[in-house]
């Protein structure tokens, strides 16, 4: 694809300052990440989470400094940025008309998975989902449509994997398998953004935390941010 002319770093942000109108919310904020590494969002709420991935996916202008993807400013209007980047964000929304398994379907084929039958089924397991692969997200638990989402979100290939709080509403068992999960997918080299409150996913999927504290950004290690959240 095309790139930049830095292509050191997947996802850049320099000197960022984020927030709405005329009301900054944190900055500047740094954040520079290879292909691979695995960095959480933390801080209170209302630090600024959500917001710093709002801008970073281009729903929201900076207020101050670049955010590159690829040694490119982002732009999630950009072929490119949509096949590359995989995005979990809130609740998301869904067709009312599709099942389960035609929303994985949907997003397989999407992306030009050649085996999607075979992909779909693996997620509908993986999140023991098949008792309700026929059934529309609308007739789910809120934990269900939320393992629904993050499936929609893995089953597609992508370099960078953006997540806003993935282990809300998640059980136990679900949760332990979703952190393994995601650390062998940094080990095959793809980049995971993710906002969160739990310090065992820190600790088992992640390698940094970028902390919004005091209108300011500060960037520890994935043991140093469990133990903030712990504190
Ligand atoms: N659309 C908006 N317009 C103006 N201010 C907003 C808007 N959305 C959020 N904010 C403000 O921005 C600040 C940061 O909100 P944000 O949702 O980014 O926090 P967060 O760190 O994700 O919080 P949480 O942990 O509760 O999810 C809050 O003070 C919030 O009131």
């Amino acid at each position: 694809m095309q790139t930049g002319q830095s292509t050191e770093y997947q996802l850049e942000a320099k000197d960022l300052t984020i927030g709405y109108a005329q009301r900054t919310i944190c900055g500047p904020l740094n954040l520079h990440l290879s292909a691979g590494q695995g960095v959480g969002i933390i801080g209170a709420n209302g630090s600024g989470k959500s917001t710093l991935i709002r801008t970073i996916l281009g729903h929201l202008p900076p207020m101050h400094g670049e955010i590159q993807f690829l040694g490119l400013p982002v732009d999630e209007d950009s072929k490119a940025f949509r096949r590359e980047v995989a995005v979990q964000i809130a609740d998301g929304t869904f067709f009312e008309e599709l099942s389960v398994a035609e929303h994985l379907e949907l997003v397989a084929r999407g992306h030009g998975l050649l085996s999607w039958q075979q992909k779909v089924e693996e997620e509908l397991e993986f999140f023991d989902l098949q008792a309700v692969a026929g059934l529309p997200p609308g007739e789910l638990s809120s934990g269900q449509r939320r393992k629904v989402l993050l499936a929609a979100t893995l089953i597609r290939p992508a370099q960078l994997v953006l997540l806003d709080e993935p282990e809300q509403r998640l059980d136990l068992r679900i949760r332990q398998k979703l952190y393994a999960r995601l650390a062998a997918l940094r080990q095959s080299a793809t980049t995971l953004l993710v906002v969160t409150h739990d310090p065992q996913l820190l600790r088992q999927s992640l390698d940094h935390a970028l902390l919004l504290d005091e209108d300011q950004g500060r960037i520890l290690s994935a043991e140093a941010g469990a133990q903030w959240l712990e504190r």
